[in-house]
């Protein structure tokens, strides 16, 4: 494997994490192209599902420059470049990542902090108006729009969070098990958001983590199964890739949830209850 520029929006080569002497993760290599969507412009959908444990969270601290690879590499386009057509090893700050406590500033209403957000973008202050709002619309945050972050619950927290980073987030952005402790219009709240911002956002990637296989066959474009390898006949205690769905070319991407899907979900649980 070796980097090619063409499109790259991530390249993954022989990563590893360990923290002190013990191996988190190992062997970690995958590249993920910026697709274009056929009459539509680019952005997509990738979920990491695994047992508990397994190091998703630690490749997702990797994946956003919060931890330093112990080997390897991880490549995102150089934007700053001519052309946006370099490589260079992503750093804190690059991509957006909303980790599970979703911190948000103590003294900003909702829309301030998406205002905020929004501070470095070449917009009109109408547009930034029309853009938070469609999106408080979109994530039915409407109601909290003049609230502080004490008076909002756990799930309006968590959008606010997603929001801002949507906003100020080039590449792509990473989230911690964003579907954990929503409750079911919650779900078909973030869903339909997550629909939006992969058909409507170019250079929008969203990268997520989630114990919900179902959800994650339902809306991504490419599915890796994080857990420990058989080496030998024996499992090695390290997190890998086990396997990987690609729902474009299995052309399963973009439909509705069918017979198809279903049987991705259960080769899912055979390669996580393996691993
Ligand atoms: N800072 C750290 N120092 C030492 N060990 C750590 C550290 N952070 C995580 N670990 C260990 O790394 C392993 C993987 O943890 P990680 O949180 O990455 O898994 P996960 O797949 O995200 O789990 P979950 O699905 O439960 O969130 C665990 O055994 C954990 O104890």
């Amino acid at each position: 494997m070796s980097y090619s520029k063409h499109n790259t929006l991530l390249y993954v080569e022989n990563l590893s994490v360990a923290y002190g002497d013990k191996v988190i993760i190992k062997d970690i290599n995958f590249v993920e192209k910026d697709v274009v969507r056929e009459g539509s412009v680019t952005g997509q959908v990738i979920a990491f599902v695994g047992r508990s444990g397994r190091g998703k969270s630690t490749l997702f601290r990797a994946l956003t420059g919060l931890v330093k690879p112990t080997t390897g590499k991880i490549l995102i386009a150089d934007t700053l470049t001519d052309g946006g057509n370099d490589a260079k090893e992503v750093e804190e700050g690059d991509v957006g990542f909303v980790d599970q406590k979703y911190t948000l500033f103590r003294n900003k209403t909702v829309y301030e902090a998406l205002l905020f957000a929004l501070r470095n973008q070449k917009m009109t202050k109408e547009e930034k108006h029309d853009k938070i709002m469609s999106y408080l619309s979109e994530w039915g945050l409407e109601k909290a729009k003049d609230q502080y972050p004490n008076e909002l619950s756990g799930g309006q927290r968590q959008r606010t969070a997603i929001i801002e980073q949507i906003f100020c987030s080039g590449h792509y952005m990473v989230l911690d098990e964003p579907f954990s402790g929503l409750d079911v219009g919650n779900i078909e709240d973030a869903k339909n958001a997550f629909n939006l911002i992969s058909s409507l956002h170019s250079f929008n990637t969203i990268m997520y983590s989630t114990h919900d296989i179902e959800l994650a066959v339902e809306l991504a474009d490419s599915i890796y199964v994080i857990g420990y390898p058989t080496i030998d006949g024996e499992h090695a205690h390290y997190g890998t890739i086990v396997k990987h769905f690609d729902m474009k070319a299995l052309n399963l991407a973009w439909k509705e949830f069918g017979l198809g899907h279903l049987e991705i979900v259960k080769q899912i649980k055979t390669a996580m209850l393996a691993s």
